[in-house]
């Protein structure tokens, strides 16, 4: 087949069988207000479904404490639901054992909101990025050092990148650190939990287009967390509202800025005036 057949023949985002599906996930915490034996609970997702589809952005918007990271820690398999399930292309999926997980670790891959906690303060760049091809023997050694340079040039980072240090970057190239290691193993999903919002004013915007392009350009799916709707609509094809642990309302962005039926939804949209009627 083609470049070009193949092109016409993938489905649009969007559309087609979901690469992942949540379903009827629960989460539930010991709280942390009432000290270690405290026997009351959080329910920190109660009953949430949705599904991720090829090419698509997802974005997940609600006020903090709504439950968003708890969402992206169960599709990430860094938490497994009190009750429901995660599955992927049709099949539930088992994270029993640490290869179960590694598995299912290179089809979901995460970036995090802070990158400099979430990068080995000690570790150079070049070995950031061998990290995870390393673990999963990706290639030969000669070909690994070419994935890392790709890697680096992908997220528009210069070749010098890779002998630097976390504390040797600003905040916006280590979060292009972060970006690249999470492009590592060619993941189908590429989950970003707040990933602007540590950085500078200056440069989110930078970030959120490199993500943009490359979700375009490798194909891939993205799940964009973020408490500002204003940020979700800016890079989301369709928008889940959560509120106190549930899904509040689901639709495009269109449909979510023009007809949101919730008046969660409308509060959160109350809150971001300057872009919904930017003449005021
Ligand atoms: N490990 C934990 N133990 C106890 N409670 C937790 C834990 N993790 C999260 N929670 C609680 O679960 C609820 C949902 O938290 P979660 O972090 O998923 O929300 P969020 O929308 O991502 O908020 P934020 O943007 O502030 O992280 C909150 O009440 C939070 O305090």
């Amino acid at each position: 087949m083609t470049a070009t057949t193949e092109a016409a023949t993938r489905p649009a985002p969007g559309e087609g069988v979901p690469i992942v599906a949540v379903r009827d996930v629960h989460v539930t915490y010991r709280s942390r207000l009432g000290g270690l034996f405290s026997a009351q609970r959080v329910h920190a997702v109660n009953g949430v479904s949705f599904e991720v589809r090829r090419g698509e952005t997802l974005g997940i918007v609600g006020e903090s404490g709504c439950g968003k990271s708890t969402t992206a820690r169960v599709l990430t398999g860094l938490e497994e639901p009190t009750s429901g399930q995660v599955f992927f292309r049709g099949e539930p999926v088992v994270r029993r054992t640490a290869a179960d997980r590694k598995r299912f670790g290179r089809v979901v891959s995460v970036v995090f909101q802070d990158p400099a906690t979430a990068l080995n303060a000690r570790m150079l760049v070049r070995d950031t990025l061998r990290d995870p091809l390393d673990v999963h023997r990706v290639g030969s050694p000669a070909q690994r050092e070419a994935r890392v340079r790709e890697l680096v040039a992908m997220v528009g980072l210069p070749a010098s990148a890779l002998d630097a240090l976390p504390s040797q970057l600003s905040g916006g190239q280590r979060q292009r650190v972060a970006i690249a290691r999470a492009l590592a193993l060619e993941p189908e999903i590429v989950v970003a939990d707040e990933p602007t919002s540590a950085l500078d004013v200056s440069v989110r915007a930078q970030i959120l287009n490199l993500l943009s392009d490359l979700k375009n350009e490798l194909g891939l799916s993205m799940v964009f967390i973020s408490h500002d709707i204003q940020t979700v609509r800016y890079v989301s094809d369709r928008i889940l509202v959560m509120n106190a642990g549930r899904i509040v309302e689901e639709g495009s962005a269109e449909h979510i800025f023009e007809q949101a039926d919730d008046p969660y939804t409308r509060t959160l949209m109350a809150a971001a005036p300057s872009l919904l009627h930017p003449s005021r």
